[in-house]
């Protein structure tokens, strides 16, 4: 177990923290934009960087004042770093504790084709796997790896991905994966921490922090693109919510009657409803603004009526032939009960 606790770090105007974390044997995808603190909070714990305040102790054992190579982590970087002189074999036995590993891990990470091949004449995919040989190699007590994918092609990298999970639940450790791409994390994370301006804004199951996430950051950060400012209402003694000329039927009754929340959809779960005749008590009736191509599927920008703002709804191929839109069509959509989440209370600066 890797806990840290009441870690904090300042750069000029950037602060860390403070950052309370217990990692498991289990990956924890560390999710956030850029210059959210991630690789800090990955350099903390190897001890490549200082720290201002907090304790890092791992299995017990407190690693806070510890020199990096006597912590049992071992740091992964995005390019790989590994020497370009030396082989692929050489690299891997750089940080090897025995040699019989090397063919081990060669052959789990598929690289025994290129093992006698000098790093330099590596690809990229090729590169990252030797890294990762490597880092495997020194058997660590906890692995730390800093966007490891992030400079490979998009199916390799999508490939390296899938392969990678089965492979880092496997070592039975404590794994701190960073990256700034919510479709890695989710993949890889057995838990997901969304960090931003250096504070962890989220702690949860990837599917938890999806559908119900804590804060405006983590719904626009992970997707959830319509996220709206509304009333909270009554009707018969249920909770519903005002937002512009519609009232809809939530799930969600935590919140008291007459509070400005924000609340959030997924863009794949709202429908467009085909029949304009249908009536429901979560439908609304807008025009569409927009329509863009995403590659695995379409994008309509809806213009509620009576709403300033733009909802987004996702489509996939079949069903946007088949509904056969064009720019400024009346639709119907609807936005399912279950899948309107309330994101949390507006406060006064987000009502001004
Ligand atoms: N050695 C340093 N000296 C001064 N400022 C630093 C140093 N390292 C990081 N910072 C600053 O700390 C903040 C967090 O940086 P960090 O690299 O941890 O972010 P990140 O989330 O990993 O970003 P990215 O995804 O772009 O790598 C940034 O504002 C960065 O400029």
């Amino acid at each position: 177990m890797l806990a840290i606790d009441g870690l904090t770090k300042s750069y000029g105007a950037f602060d860390l923290g403070p950052i309370d974390l217990a990692v498991d044997e289990e990956v924890l995808a560390v999710l956030g934009p850029s210059g959210c603190g991630k690789t800090t909070l990955l350099a903390a714990i190897a001890g490549v960087t200082d720290t201002d305040a907090g304790t890092i102790t791992l299995n017990g054992r407190d690693l806070t004042d510890r020199a990096p190579e006597d912590r049992g982590t071992v740091l992964v970087f995005q390019d790989g770093a590994l020497f370009p002189h030396m082989t692929a074999r050489e690299n891997v036995a750089y940080a090897a504790a025995s040699t019989g590993k090397i063919d081990e891990l060669a052959a789990t990470l598929e690289i025994g084709d290129v093992l006698d091949q000098r790093a330099a004449t590596l690809s990229g995919g090729e590169r990252q796997r030797v890294a990762l040989a490597r880092s495997l190699a020194a058997d660590p007590s906890a692995l730390l790896l800093d966007e490891p994918l992030a400079n490979l092609d998009a199916p390799i990298k999508r490939r390296l991905r899938d392969e990678l999970r089965p492979l880092l639940s496997s070592l039975s450790i404590p794994v701190v994966y960073v990256t700034h791409d919510q479709h890695e994390a989710t993949a890889i994370g057995d838990r997901l921490a969304v960090v931003n301006d250096g504070v962890i804004q989220q702690l949860d199951t990837p599917s938890e922090v999806f559908a119900r996430p804590a804060t405006p950051f983590v719904a626009s950060f992970t997707g959830s693109t319509n996220l709206f400012q509304a009333r909270v209402a009554e009707e018969e003694g249920n909770p519903v919510l005002e937002w512009a000329d519609h009232r809809f039927d939530v799930a969600d009754d935590e919140y008291p009657v007459g509070v400005d929340i924000w609340f959030c959809i997924r863009p794949e779960y709202v429908t467009v409803v085909d029949d304009l005749a249908v009536e429901g008590r979560n439908n609304l009736d807008g025009h569409v603004r927009r329509r863009v191509f995403e590659g695995d599927g379409y994008r309509i920008d809806v213009t509620p009526e009576g709403a300033d703002d733009v909802l987004q709804v996702t489509l996939s191929p079949p069903d946007y032939d088949w509904l056969d839109l064009d720019d400024r069509d009346r639709v119907r959509l609807s936005l399912p009960q279950d899948a309107i989440h309330i994101v949390g209370e507006c406060d006064r600066t987000d009502a001004d």
